[in-house]
């Protein structure tokens, strides 16, 4: 939580001149007309969605209202969800009842549900925020590596429910679509990780998978929190390919711990994220982007080298456009500290020196960002 004081008034209702702004405009009016997707029989387990036409990197995929809620478990039951269903349409109901159920059989650990219930543990999605790692919340002064940052932060609002659509998404360990809960119009928007091409498998994270955990442990995690043995691209890598993903991740874990404790080796903690952010490209699992950014850019305004730290928390506002919108929260933190990275309770807490910035270059460009940015004058931690 931060509380701000502003110069000028915050302009967030103007369409946005950068292109983030203009991609989600575009997309949804797109998605509007044409979806991006369509349903098809995958190669991973039952249906999939799949990319009708190319779709870009940032670009709302899809967005969408829960045809039911329920509280968390163990409250709800077969009976609580009967009777929400028993509000909604004949179609409706059809196409829940043909969802995929993973609770028809008897499993250890895993006992066999009624159907209603059975579908609803198998596709339930939380009605909350699921934020990449440390950058969906303020960002103050916190580290890539705690356990909340390393998993994705997941806020569950205390609700979970079924999204038709997105029922039809599969999970993958190197996921290309990322949800997020939009408080605002209660809807979950879906949106492309990178540049997807036609036909591609549109495929998610399942909630709270830590996919930075070798093969091996995503799979005991995933068997048991779903019930099913993962077949996404990277747990069906064989060989060299396997183990060389397997090394990427636990590199790229080992560095989101080792940078939480470079706070007084900025010089060190850049270096580290400088390895990661070429790791995160290399195992194609850019939504952790985000966040060593936003460390990247504490470690230069510790040092008051300003250049540098708009630089990189302008490369954090672009990936949290990318992952969560660019009206969440993390964008607009990230680019309240692009237009004034001296608001950092971290500034100029270490002797001045320079630094890097994203592209290697210690001659970053000083730019603003784009229109409809509040000057913060003052930001402080109340919690
Ligand atoms: C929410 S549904 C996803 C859509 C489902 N494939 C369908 O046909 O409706 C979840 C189920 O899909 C299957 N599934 C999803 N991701 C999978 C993966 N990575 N590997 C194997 N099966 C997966 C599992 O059977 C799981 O219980």
């Amino acid at each position: 939580m931060i509380d701000e004081e502003t110069e000028d008034e915050d302009d967030a209702s103007s369409p946005s001149t950068n292109h983030h702004g203009q991609e989600r405009e575009s997309a949804s009016k797109t998605d509007d007309l044409s979806p991006c997707y369509k349903m098809s029989s995958s190669s991973i387990g039952g249906f999939g969605l799949f990319a009708a036409r190319p779709i870009s990197q940032g670009a709302l995929v899809f967005a969408e209202t829960p045809l039911l809620t329920q509280p968390l478990s163990p409250t709800r039951t077969n009976s609580s969800i009967l009777n929400v269903l028993a509000q909604r349409t004949r179609e409706e109901q059809c196409a829940f009842f043909a969802l995929s159920n993973a609770h028809k059989t008897e499993r250890p650990g895993r006992p066999v549900l009624l159907p209603a219930l059975g579908i609803f543990e198998t596709n339930a999605l939380p009605c909350g925020s699921t934020l990449p790692p440390a950058s969906g919340d303020t960002g103050e002064a916190k580290t890539s590596g705690s356990k909340d940052a390393k998993a994705g932060k997941a806020d569950h609002g205390g609700r979970e429910g079924i999204f038709l659509r997105a029922a039809r998404l599969n999970h993958s360990c190197r996921p290309n679509v990322w949800r997020t809960w939009d408080v605002s119009s209660q809807e979950m928007t879906f949106r492309a990780l990178r540049d997807i091409a036609q036909d591609e498998e549109l495929c998610m994270n399942y909630a709270d998978v830590d996919i930075l955990g070798t093969r091996e442990e995503r799979a005991a995690e995933i068997e048991k929190a779903f019930g099913f043995v993962c077949a996404c691209e990277v747990c069906e890598l064989k060989g060299k390919e396997g183990k060389d993903s397997d090394r990427r991740r636990a590199d790229i874990k080992r560095l989101f711990e080792e940078i939480g404790t470079c706070s007084k080796e900025p010089t060190l903690g850049l270096r580290k994220v400088s390895i990661a952010m070429r790791l995160l490209k290399e195992e194609q699992v850019m939504h952790y982007e985000a966040s060593f950014c936003f460390d990247a850019f504490q470690f230069c305004v510790m040092v008051s080298d300003f250049v540098n730290a708009k630089a990189w928390v302008k490369k954090a506002w672009e990936a949290s456009c990318d992952t969560m919108g660019p009206e969440s929260p993390a964008a607009h933190t990230f680019k309240l500290y692009w237009a004034n990275p001296r608001a950092h309770p971290l500034a100029g807490t270490l002797p001045h020196m320079t630094l890097s910035g994203p592209d290697g270059d210690e001659k970053a460009v000083d730019d603003t960002p784009p229109r409809g940015t509040t000057v913060v004058t003052r930001v402080t931690r109340i919690s």
